[in-house]
């Protein structure tokens, strides 16, 4: 497969309601899609990293400068495969999220012209997944249990809370009171440290599905640390960065549960073989989200269809953050699960309409 084009779309989508997490309210979503032309066929790209590098160090312009100058120009007049792409950008340090988005367009536009699933191609084994919905942090309890009541009106199957220092304990018991013994987790992202060991002992008594990255991203020890400490099983996020990452998160005893993210591992490739390590030890995967477009979301749908996907993700339907999608057919929910796309490639239609109403900014790159 030869690449013969590729546009960079700056992008920005309104959030139908501020978004709010230890490390950020966002009301918008920015973000930057990569179309590729090859001979096999169109391709498209999400970049999830944020406009600022505040959940992980990656952010949206360095991801961009990243891709024009650094990522593409290896792939220049190459004979490409995507399952080499990785080998061949392997050389350009960190950039997880950059190097994702051009395997991700490559592996579209290959997939397209092979008439093959994502689905079918990365092995999986589902054609609906059950659908999980991240809740962020609010300005007061009452309004988080609506959120939460909206939610489960919806359908969602499970709820995953955001916490920090001074919203915790309360909004988790308030949930428990108001709902019962729903699917219930929480996701800390980062924000707490070995000092609240006392707080997430305390949690044990809600019986959560799991505590989702309590301690700094770059820490495995800490978290064993806790781990040890508390009933309610550890899951990573910000801390399992490929597959070697998981295996010594597991042997290190720092989680029980990982949250994989393509994005943030450097690719659906490296995605696989992250569920591949976790399930090799009896490590339960769930698929995470970075409140991507209808693309990404797309994408993240089939890989939660991957056998050793056992826990529900964050695999929300598009109006969970947006109004207006840009693919032609939203994702929806329907009895608590989403569609999982059967079609070539990502399987769905980029609507161009759509995506010229949020384009900031186009930018061809010349290879
Ligand atoms: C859905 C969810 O909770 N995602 C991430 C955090 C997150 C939260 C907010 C975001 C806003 C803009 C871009 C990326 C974002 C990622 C998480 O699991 O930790
Ligand atoms: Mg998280």
């Amino acid at each position: 497969m030869r690449l013969h084009r590729a546009e960079l779309f700056t992008v920005e989508m309104p959030l139908v309601s501020p978004f709010a997490t230890s490390f950020a309210v966002q009301t918008h979503r920015q973000l930057t899609l990569l179309r590729v032309e090859t001979d096999a066929g169109v391709g498209w790209g999400e970049c999830v990293a944020m406009a600022d590098p505040l959940y992980s160090s990656e952010y949206l312009a360095a991801a961009g400068q990243v891709i024009s100058d650094f990522l593409l120009p290896r792939l220049r007049g190459k004979d490409l495969s995507a399952s080499a792409v990785s080998h061949l950008l392997g050389p350009v340090k960190g950039h997880r999220m950059a190097k994702a988005t051009v395997e991700m367009a490559l592996l579209d536009a290959e997939l397209r012209g092979a008439s093959m699933s994502l689905s079918d191609y990365l092995g999986g084994v589902h054609d609906r997944v059950p659908s999980g919905v991240s809740v962020g942090i609010m300005d007061s309890v009452e309004e988080l249990l609506a959120a939460v009541g909206g939610y489960l009106e919806e359908g969602y199957q499970r709820i995953k809370l955001k916490i920090q220092p001074g919203w915790e304990l309360e909004p988790v018991r308030a949930v428990r009171r108001e709902f019962g013994d729903i699917a219930l987790q929480v996701d800390a992202n980062a924000a707490f440290t070995t000092a609240d060991v006392r707080l997430f002992q305390q949690m044990d008594e809600f019986g959560l599905l799991l505590v989702e990255q309590p301690l700094e991203d770059e820490d495995l020890t800490d978290h064993a640390f806790l781990a040890a400490r508390i009933s309610t099983p550890v899951c990573l996020d910000e801390s399992v960065v490929s597959a070697k990452s998981a295996a010594d998160a597991i042997a290190l005893g720092a989680c029980s549960v990982v949250n994989i993210k393509a994005g943030r591992v450097g690719g659906y490739l490296e995605a696989r073989r992250v569920h591949d390590v976790c399930a090799a030890h009896g490590v339960p995967v769930w698929c995470g989200g970075m409140v991507e477009t209808g693309i990404g979301r797309a994408a993240n749908m089939a890989l939660a269809a991957l056998p050793n996907f056992r826990l529900i993700g964050d695999t929300s339907a598009s109006d969970r953050f947006f109004t207006t999608d840009i693919i032609t057919q939203p994702f929806v929910i329907e009895d608590g699960y989403v569609a999982v796309p059967r079609g070539p490639g990502l399987g769905v239609e980029v609507d161009e309409q759509a995506l010229a109403a949020v384009t900031v900014a186009r930018t061809e790159i010349a290879l």
